[in-house]
């Protein structure tokens, strides 16, 4: 089963897959951008380059998407494991979505239905996604704004495509409050997680 983690940057997605990982310590826990592989580099490069050309940033996270699939997530699947990666496909319809909003080089109307047809072909949908839902505010103050995403007029565009995301996919989401207290979103998301696993 692959369970991902979603949401604005500064959301806590990485504090709850820390604590997941001590509830299911035989489980596959990965993320997105990877931090094992030349790909991953190549995003973190581009993530520090306020230069970056969009369309080029999203095939790099593309590349890294497509790496990671054939490296850990096809395997750990095959392997029967749980897998629960923090940031997955969606961090890219939502965050590319919102990037290329406005690139005058890309002849299409609506990004994000693009970044969602580039991943069709080739990509395995969760079977669970939970999204930590906050405000953009909330989330650039959390965040501390270190890299070009974090800043709350771009992260109000972000949280516009995630909200779009989760209204065509309502069976595969899960909505979380995260402005509650760290181990209250925990117990929500493990609770969550408990009722898709059958635990
Ligand atoms: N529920 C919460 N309430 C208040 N602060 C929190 C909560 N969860 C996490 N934080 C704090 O917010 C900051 C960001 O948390 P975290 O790294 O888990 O978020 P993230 O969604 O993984 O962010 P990013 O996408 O930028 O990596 C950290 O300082 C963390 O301690
Ligand atoms: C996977 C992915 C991530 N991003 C953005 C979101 C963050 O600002 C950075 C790095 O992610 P982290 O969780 O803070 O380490 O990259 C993105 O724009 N598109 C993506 O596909």
């Amino acid at each position: 089963m692959l369970v991902t983690l979603e949401g604005l940057d500064g959301s806590g997605k990485t504090t709850v897959w820390e604590a997941l990982r001590e509830r299911y310590p035989n489980a596959t826990f990965t993320r997105e951008p990877t931090n094992d592989s030349w790909y991953g580099d190549a995003v973190y490069r581009s993530i520090d380059d306020d230069d970056a050309d969009p369309l080029a940033e999203l095939f790099l996270y593309t590349a890294d998407h497509a790496d990671h699939l054939s490296r850990v997530i096809e395997p750990a699947l095959e392997r029967g494991d749980l897998v629960i990666s923090d940031r997955y496909a969606d961090s890219r319809f939502a965050y590319q979505g919102a990037t290329l909003e406005g690139y005058d080089r890309l002849a299409v109307d609506d990004p994000l239905e693009y970044v969602v047809d580039v991943h069709d072909p080739f990509t395995i949908e969760p079977d669970l996604t939970v999204y930590l839902e906050l405000d953009p505010e909330t989330a650039a103050d959390r965040a501390g704004t270190t890299n070009k995403f974090e800043r709350a007029a771009y992260l109000e565009s972000v949280h516009a495509n995630y909200e779009r995301l989760l209204e065509c996919d309502p069976d595969r989401f899960v909505r979380v409050d995260a402005t509650q207290e760290p181990d209250a979103v925990f117990e929500k998301v493990d609770g969550v997680l408990a009722d898709a696993i059958g635990d």
